[in-house]
């Protein structure tokens, strides 16, 4: 099967983007894993599938796929490039967007700048929302936040603050986010037992009560060059420990997204950031199989 595709990228988070406001590609995950390898196929960390309005007061719903090929909540940087994508394709000629994703409805925003500012929705705290099983173990309280246990394979403990923001996500903090043993660490924070759905893994180091250093290993895509789902997380996280102001600049491998909360558990998080078309492009992908 030939099928046309977008290739986008928020921060240095790419995607494969599919339009399927016209009809489902009804893609495996094995066809999913392939348009993501970035050997044999077109590669990419998640592929976004734009897909009609599933109900009135909605414009669009979008689905997420990690590079794994398994369906996914929620995408920071990839609500941005759909943004920017319905938009510039002329799918849509408004500049704040309503979508549904697996995770609920979030509202990306084009704004003068070129940037996108998207209202993520509330963060959730509640270990056993994110999900996260506390079972047994012992917090540590830090300011108005909960850092629990994680012991790792060589017996050490991880303190990790674990924060849903539809999907879930481990913040752990680092001195120095560079040197931050992310392949080590990153893989057992993913798929360890206290995570029942695996983890984005995030590795914060704060430079001031503004600005932030950010790495995450993330479920199913390995380390990336940003992830806007775990700067929210991140930021909310040192919020939450009172090491944050309200106002955060984030700085990853890829570029820096501007992350906003007001500390308060009603309150949406909003991310801004940048949202870039790389090429258009044909693919033959195999059978599913
Ligand atoms: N890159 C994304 C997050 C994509 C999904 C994540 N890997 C998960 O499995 O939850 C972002 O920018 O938020």
């Amino acid at each position: 099967m030939q099928i046309r595709f977008t290739k986008m990228q928020g921060a240095g988070n790419d995607f494969v983007v599919l339009d399927e406001t016209r009809g489902l590609l009804g893609l495996s995950p094995a066809q999913y894993r392939f348009l993501a390898d970035r050997h044999f196929g077109v590669g990419a960390d998640q592929i976004l599938s734009v897909r009609p309005a599933p109900e009135a007061g909605i414009d669009f719903e979008y689905a997420i796929h990690n590079a794994d090929g398994g369906e996914v909540e929620q995408c920071g940087n990839g609500a941005r490039c759909f943004a920017r994508y319905v938009h510039d394709r002329g799918l849509t000629d408004k500049s704040v967007i309503r979508v549904k994703t697996l995770s609920g409805v979030i509202a990306p925003e084009l704004v003068a700048d070129g940037r996108v500012r998207v209202d993520m929705g509330r963060p959730e705290l509640r270990p056993a929302q994110v999900p996260f099983d506390a079972a047994g173990l012992a917090p540590r309280s830090e300011g108005a936040a909960q850092l629990w246990p994680l012991l790792l394979d060589d017996a050490s403990t991880q303190w990790v603050m674990p924060v849903s923001m539809g999907n879930p996500h481990a913040v752990l903090w680092v001195d120095d986010a560079d040197t931050a043993p992310v392949a080590v660490l990153g893989p057992q924070i993913e798929r360890h037992p206290r995570f029942p759905q695996r983890v984005n893994a995030g590795f914060l180091q704060r430079l001031s009560r503004s600005e932030v250093r950010l790495r995450v290993f993330e479920r199913g895509a390995g380390e990336t060059l940003a992830c806007g789902t775990g700067a929210c997380a991140a930021v909310v996280a040192g919020i939450r420990q009172g090491l944050l102001d309200t106002q955060v600049q984030v700085h990853t491998r890829g570029g820096l997204l501007g992350i906003a909360w007001s500390g308060n558990d009603a309150d949406s998080v909003f991310m801004t950031g940048p949202a870039t078309f790389v090429f258009d492009g044909q693919i033959e992908i195999p059978e599913a199989p």
